[in-house]
């Protein structure tokens, strides 16, 4: 016998969890079903704790600028202090208990258990079936996608888990990939004493980002030691027992004591039952219209979407999948303005569209580029002062279609143009405004000042 509820949400990620505790508090009955940690990859081993190893060798990173600027410090990392906060402070020792009494205090019902799709509107999950009266949300995240090279599956290769759960850093590190994962978990181990190396198939670093951010983020990850190799691609990994050796099809061999892969993620929707409502299991990601909808009853939400891995796209079309259902009123997903921000140090932002993007939308497009160590925010900094900021225009309306803010607080930088380009503040309206002096985002005006086909 089926038992009958409002709402089942497949996976209990930041963009389940969302919209399961929004309508559970709305008082509908709603299941959520969870495999692992209710919370998802995030909080347990993902942004959260990345950003805590993140925030510590920015520590150590500051505490070596000072010799030259503020006198002398002797710097001795220590990653004992970081491995407890992360299993303390952040993920509980990876224990769930917080988050799934979060939701059951919502008034949501929790079931343990992998939830697999049987049917339009059925859901069978931890030995039940589910019958829904207003729908199923799918939330199933992803995991990290391994490239077929040759003996990596025989290999003990980290994934971003094992990289954010370690209880010492190693000797030395391989890193596979200089996408976000690559980039931060690289430079963070690396200011821990870890000699690492990070290998990049494509021809820069960030390569989804602009060609600047990638170059910026290589040059200052070498200036700090780390070996950086770029358009690599690996034709076979070996490991025994001193660790691993990655042979390029340079016939390069690099080797490192733990070797992370670091390349992409890949949706968790092909074991879900897809084929039992008339989709395919097969696809990258499930197609969503604007309202987050799948198929008549069935909606998707966070990574499994393909709008982009991050857990504010994830709670975003979380808070839309919740309207839909309760019948709220509101705007239909907007993507425009997607913000991101790389946590390296530099930190990169970036929102909308690169240059590249936006020329190969046929725009009229106009870049402007201004330089941080040459603004007077970036002087006065000095050490540290990596950084840049990049305008895209669409000149035929003159408006910015994207931007990015590379430099000590690039995320936050980023805001303001997040608002000029979701907004479509007229170019003309952000030249003649006024920006603080001496604040990093005055770098804003001057490459407004800049912008030029
Ligand atoms: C190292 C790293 C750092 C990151 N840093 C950031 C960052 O700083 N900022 C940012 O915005 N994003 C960051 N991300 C991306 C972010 O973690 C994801 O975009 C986000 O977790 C996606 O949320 P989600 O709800 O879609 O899925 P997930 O977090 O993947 O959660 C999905 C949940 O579904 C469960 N599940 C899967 N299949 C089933 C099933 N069949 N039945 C039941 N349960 C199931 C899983 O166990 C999991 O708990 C980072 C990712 C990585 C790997
Ligand atoms: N700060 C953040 O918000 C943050 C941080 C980490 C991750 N994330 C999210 O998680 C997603 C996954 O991160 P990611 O870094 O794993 O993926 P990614 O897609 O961003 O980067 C993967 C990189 O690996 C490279 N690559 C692929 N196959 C390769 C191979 N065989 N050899 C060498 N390089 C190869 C790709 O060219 C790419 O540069 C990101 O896209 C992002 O959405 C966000």
């Amino acid at each position: 016998m089926a038992e009958q509820v409002d709402v089942v949400v497949i996976g209990m990620g930041p963009g389940g969890e969302h919209v399961a505790g929004r309508l559970a508090e709305a008082g509908l009955s709603v299941v959520g079903v969870e495999a692992e940690l209710v919370g998802g990859e995030c909080p347990y081993w993902a942004c959260v704790p990345s950003k805590m190893m993140i925030r510590a060798g920015n520590l150590l990173a500051e505490a070596r600028r000072v010799p030259g600027m503020a006198g002398s410090a002797q710097v001795t990392p220590d990653w004992a202090p970081v491995a407890a906060r992360i299993r303390d402070d952040a993920t509980d020792d990876w224990d769930d208990t917080v988050a799934a009494d979060r939701f059951t205090g919502k008034g949501g019902r929790l079931v343990r258990g992998r939830g697999r799709l049987a049917g339009p509107g059925r859901v069978e999950a931890g030995g039940e079936v589910f019958e829904v009266r207003r729908g199923v949300v799918v939330a199933t995240g992803s995991r990290p996608q391994i490239p077929p090279v040759p003996g990596l599956d025989s290999v003990p290769y980290w994934t971003n888990r094992d990289a954010v759960s370690a209880k010492e850093p190693p000797r030395s590190l391989l890193v596979l990939g200089g996408g976000a994962v690559g980039v931060e978990l690289a430079q963070a181990y690396a200011r821990f004493g870890t000699a690492v190396t990070v290998v990049e198939a494509m021809d820069r670093l960030l390569p989804a980002e602009e060609p600047e951010a990638g170059e910026l983020v290589a040059r200052v990850l070498g200036d700090e030691g780390l070996a950086v190799r770029t358009a690599a691609r690996a034709s076979g990994v070996r490991h025994d027992g001193d660790g691993f050796t990655l042979v390029l099809e340079s016939g390069e061999e690099l080797t490192g004591q733990q070797l992370l892969v670091a390349t992409g993620r890949r949706p968790n929707i092909t074991d879900i039952g897809l084929e039992t409502v008339g989709l395919d299991p097969a696809a990258r990601s499930l197609r969503t219209d604007g309202r987050m909808l799948v198929a008549p009853g069935l909606w998707a939400v966070g990574d499994v979407t393909g709008h982009g891995a991050f857990t504010h796209v994830a709670m975003y079309e979380a808070e839309i999948v919740a309207r839909a259902v309760l019948g709220e009123p509101g705007p239909d997903a907007d993507y425009r303005a997607l913000p991101r921000a790389t946590f390296t140090d530099p930190e990169v932002g970036a929102v909308g569209l690169t240059e590249h993007q936006a020329r190969e939308k046929g725009l009229a497009v106009r870049t402007g580029l201004a330089q941080l160590p040459s603004s007077a925010r970036g002087w006065i900094h000095k050490a540290g002062n990596d950084g840049f900021v990049k305008l895209v225009e669409d000149a035929g309306h003159g408006v910015l279609v994207g931007a990015t803010t590379a430099g000590p607080a690039g995320g936050e930088v980023l805001y303001g143009l997040a608002v000029a380009v979701q907004a479509r503040v007229p170019v003309d309206g952000l030249r003649h405004m006024i920006y603080a002096y001496p604040t990093f985002h005055r770098a804003v005006e001057d490459a407004l000042r800049e912008l030029r086909p």
